[in-house]
């Protein structure tokens, strides 16, 4: 999985919020409810043995489809969240440095609204347009000059050498210890060497002659890295220490050994902090750290939440040098996985298998596992469904460590909930890898988050180290913006963050990333943008430069810097609002991870409110299509136990308009809720195109069972043979993947050629569901629950922000540059759970001219078919997959009703269709 959780804004209208009502108040937070599913066992698709047997041996099965009854969707808030207590996380003042103060030097004027002391009411900035045409020009603002000298005097201090502040008693490591070895450990080599690695098919690679032409090539490329060797023990440690004599590199690797036995014997504090000097240079334990590995050590399940930065990869680094089995690391994105494997200590080999990797690659690493080379794995959560990676696992290749890394992806109540992760079942885990130690790990994650993952997990609540979500040395502020590119700039110039060495902006849309980065450009600031619609090559690059101080500033979306350790990042800037608290705690923890002062500056302004507001409903289903999604899903099917089916992502999310996340979503609750239905298989392309060459298809049928299947199940289009792959493999009782490899033995002997297309999810029938209406009840309830949280999140921060840039003003008498401390409270209290004050409802419930309006798109769009779901989404400018943004964002209505709260608009809609329709007619393709 290679995925990013940004969005691109082309499918978000221009067209500005109208009539703003004053804001009422809402209802308190919402609500999310940890989920009641639980994990089932599982089937094992069959060995390979099994199905080359099979091939000989067809049994094609046949049978009818039965169409479910529908029902009305029902909605309900989920309960609310109960507090954890947590534990202050503290970072000390080193000596000598001041406390930023408010005035030292006036510098820039901004214009008004930027940390102004007379703030305008939010929606004032904002004009209401009672037009119907969309409003693109940019919204006008009253500039005002003001000082902004009070960050002046803390910049100050921000350039000189601070101790790490993180921990003040733990003063930074030597410089060459503490700096990673970018191409460190041997794993590295597969990583930049994969391609030209792998090209020498049969021949079995060694790892350290690997190794050594690894290095011959990044000596070519680097320079500085001369005298590269290694020295490997029996337990899959290496010890690679550059630019040093032999036997410096000898006595550091022998220390390393010493400290690991010392801590074998005895997991005591002074052994650990001696493995900790001799491992990484360090001195002390940062808070919480010595804890969670001691847990760990113990054979003890923990979850470990700790704030951005505060160095969580260690607490799985150091067991899994003293453990004797592989530390399996389980982690949401590739990119991150390469960072992790990147950053671990020369001392440790790594490895990685993911998605994204071809077969040879994933080959040749579970080679290297099954040899004992690799001593921590990072893995993408989707290789939990692939029976040949579980089976590497064995008493001599043994799990002693899953570690779940973002472990908040767990919980659908987390800001970025991933359906795969809802694989990590502390039962699946010790079904499939007799692992009895889980650590999950997290830096954001609200109580009702880390109950749902502990429960996930079985971690007990006694297992729990937290400590706050937030380091002390970032300075937050925020500022509404009419004019936000323009008080970028004024910001950017101004002190402290003209002297910061480099610079994250965040941006909510891909668009904006290239718009501001040129815009940045042009005015002598060397930036560059960076989102997940760019060729992976092209981050790297750019992540590289950044790192190595290339480019000052990176524009970014949220798919930039999670797990990024670059030290000195001076600032961090939010150019849209987050989603989340949590998105915005993972954002502004980029900045001072060497400790050093940080400055977090975010810019509110309504429009990008409002179109985050829409997008939060962009996942939403109607009971109806979830209804539709289970009759195709179980292939309208009574008697289709064990049978293997497949759904075409594209096509079944048109015919659904559910984004292919939601029916992931919804197949894993299959999976993995209360009852089995069904047992998800790796997603293959699963139409295929044949022709054959040597042999004719007859005879060659003759020999071989499968192609006699083929020939049986296909259809004959313009002379080749096209075929559904789950199909012909459910005729001779093999799996998918294994049709296909024999399709590939055929090929290589010249036999066939053929091509695969459409993306499909695979499963197998477990059980089929005796009632569809409750079930799907059910499932859109639980869906309802996470859009309903999702919604909620984003007013909490924006009511923080709110609150950040009025209310702590008038309460607390704080000026911009002392808003940290209010900001800092509001943060906390959300994921303590505790505190959480009303969150403002910015949304206008109703408008004069909705139904109207309403009325006269369907009037005009008469021909087509549509929801009220589907309506309301075009109202708010969201484009979905039966109604795409390139074909409705030509519409008059498009994006026109984004401050009518969405349930409002689809309410609205409702009734104009039923008096459109009529009563009796079908509302519903
Ligand atoms: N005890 C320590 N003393 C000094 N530095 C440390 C210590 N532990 C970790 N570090 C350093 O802190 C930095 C951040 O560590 P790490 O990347 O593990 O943070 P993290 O908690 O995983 O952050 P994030 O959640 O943002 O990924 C690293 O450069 C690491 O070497």
């Amino acid at each position: 999985m290679d995925s990013d959780s940004d969005s691109d804004g082309s499918h978000i209208s221009a067209t500005p919020p109208r009539d703003p009502f004053p804001p009422p108040r809402r209802p308190p937070p919402p609500p999310p409810k940890p989920p009641t599913s639980s994990y089932k066992s599982k089937i094992k698709p069959s060995s390979h043995s099994e199905t080359i047997s099979k091939l000989k041996k067809p049994s094609p099965k046949h049978t009818k489809p039965e169409p479910p009854p529908k029902s009305i969707p029902q909605t309900e808030p989920p309960p609310l969240p109960s507090p954890i207590g947590t534990l202050p996380f503290q970072i000390r003042r080193p000596p000598n440095q001041p406390h930023p103060v408010s005035t030292v030097r006036s510098l820039e004027t901004l214009p008004a609204g930027f940390f102004s002391t007379h703030r305008a009411s939010f929606s004032k900035i904002q004009k209401p347009s009672l037009s119907f045409e969309p409003e693109i020009t940019p919204q006008k603002t009253t500039e005002r000059k003001i000082s902004i000298s009070d960050f002046s005097d803390s910049s100050k201090t921000s350039n000189k050498k601070l101790p790490n502040l993180i921990r003040a008693d733990a003063p930074l490591p030597p410089v060459n210890l503490q700096k990673r070895s970018v191409e460190g450990n041997f794993v590295k080599l597969n990583i930049n060497g994969y391609k030209r690695k792998f090209t020498t098919k049969g021949k079995k690679t060694n790892s350290y002659s690997s190794k050594s032409k690894y290095f011959k090539r990044s000596k070519r490329r680097v320079k500085s890295e001369v005298n590269t060797e290694s020295i490997c023990d029996e337990e899959g440690l290496v010890a690679e220490i550059k630019q040093q004599p032999k036997s410096e590199k000898n006595i550091k690797f022998e220390s390393i050994k010493a400290a690991i036995s010392a801590v074998r014997k005895e997991a005591s504090d002074e052994n650990l902090v001696r493995l900790l000097k001799a491992m990484y240079g360090y001195d002390s334990f940062r808070d919480g750290q010595v804890e969670a590995i001691k847990m760990v050590l113990a054979g003890k399940s923990t979850i470990l939440v700790l704030p951005t930065g505060a160095g969580k990869s260690l607490c799985y680094q150091i067991p899994a040098v003293v453990l004797p089995g592989i530390t399996l690391v389980v982690s949401p994105l590739v990119a991150l996985m390469i960072d992790q494997l990147k950053q671990l200590p020369p001392v440790i080999r790594g490895g990685l298998l993911s998605s994204s990797q071809g077969p040879e690659e994933a080959a040749e690493t579970q080679r290297l596992i099954q040899e004992g080379s690799i001593k921590v794995l990072f893995v993408s959560p989707e290789r939990f469904l692939n029976a040949d990676f579980l089976s590497i696992f064995s008493a001599t290749t043994f799990v002693s460590l899953v570690v779940v890394d973002e472990a908040h992806c767990v919980s659908e109540w987390s800001h970025n909930f991933r359906p795969s992760y809802m694989r990590l079942r502390a039962s699946l885990l010790r079904a499939e890898l007799n692992v009895e130690c889980i650590l999950a790990m997290t830096a954001t994650a609200t109580t009702t988050t880390l109950h749902s993952v502990m429960s996930a997990l079985e971690i007990p609540s006694t297992n729990l180290i937290q400590k706050a979500q937030l380091r002390d040395n970032l300075r937050l502020s925020v500022s509404l913006s009419g004019n936000r590119m323009k008080d970028m700039l004024k910001l950017m110039k101004s002190s402290p963050f003209s002297e910061a060495q480099s610079i994250i902006v965040y941006c909510k849309f891909q668009s904006e990333t290239d718009l501001i980065s040129r815009h940045l450009c042009d005015n002598n600031i060397s930036a560059k943008s960076y989102h997940s619609g760019m060729m992976a090559r092209d981050r790297s690059r750019i992540q590289e430069l950044f790192c190595a101080n290339k480019i000052r500033v990176v524009v970014a979306t949220v798919a930039f810097g999670m797990g990024l350790d670059k030290r000195d990042v001076g600032a961090v800037i939010h150019y849209s609002l987050p989603e989340s608290l949590e998105e915005y705690v993972q954002e502004i923890g980029r900045g001072g991870r060497d400790g050093r002062l940080s400055y977090c500056h975010l810019f509110l302004d309504d429009v990008t409110y409002y179109k985050l507001r829409s997008l939060m409903h962009s996942d939403g289903v109607d009971e109806y299509a979830v209804n539709k999604f289970l009759c195709q899903v179980f292939a309208d099917d009574t008697n289709s136990h064990g049978k293997v089916c497949s759904l075409i992502k594209e096509s079944a999310s048109r015919k659904f308009d559910m984004k292919e996340e939601v029916m992931l979503t919804l197949l894993t609750h299959l999976e993995l809720g209360e009852t089995q239905y069904l047992h998800l298989l790796p997603q293959l392309n699963v139409t295929c195109t044949l022709n054959f060459h040597k042999t004719s298809p007859t005879l060659l049928a003759d020999k071989d069972t499968a192609v006699a299947a083929i020939l049986k199940k296909s259809e004959i289009k313009q002379g080749q043979y096209a075929l559904d792959i789950p199909t012909v493999a459910n005729s001779i009782g093999v799996a998918p993947s294994d049709l296909l490899n024999h399709l590939q033995n055929l090929k290589v002997k010249g036999e066939i050629t053929y091509e695969l297309k459409d993306p499909a999810y695979c499963y197998k029938i477990v059980e089929v569901p005796s009632d569809f209406c409750s079930l799907s009840a059910l499932l859109t309830r639980w869906l309802l629950d996470i859009e309903n949280c999702k919604v909620w999140k984003l007013d909490t921060v924006y009511s923080a922000v709110v609150f950040a840039v009025d209310a702590c003003e008038k309460a607390h008498g704080c000026n911009v540059s002392q808003q940290t401390s209010c900001l800092q409270q509001r943060v906390l209290d959300y994921f303590k759970g505790d505190n959480n004050p009303d969150v403002l409802d910015k949304m206008t419930h109703n408008s004069p001219f909705l139904r109207a309006d309403i009325k006269v798109f369907l009037q005009s769009n008469s021909h087509i078919k549509f929801t009220p779901r589907a309506v309301a989404r075009i109202m708010h400018g969201i484009g979905s997959p039966a109604y795409p943004s390139s074909t409705w964002s030509k519409s008059h209505f498009w994006g026109r009703y984004t401050q009518i709260d969405f349930k409002a608009v689809m309410n609205a809609a409702k009734a104009e269709l039923m008096s459109f329709v009529g009563k009796d007619a079908p509302l519903f393709a």
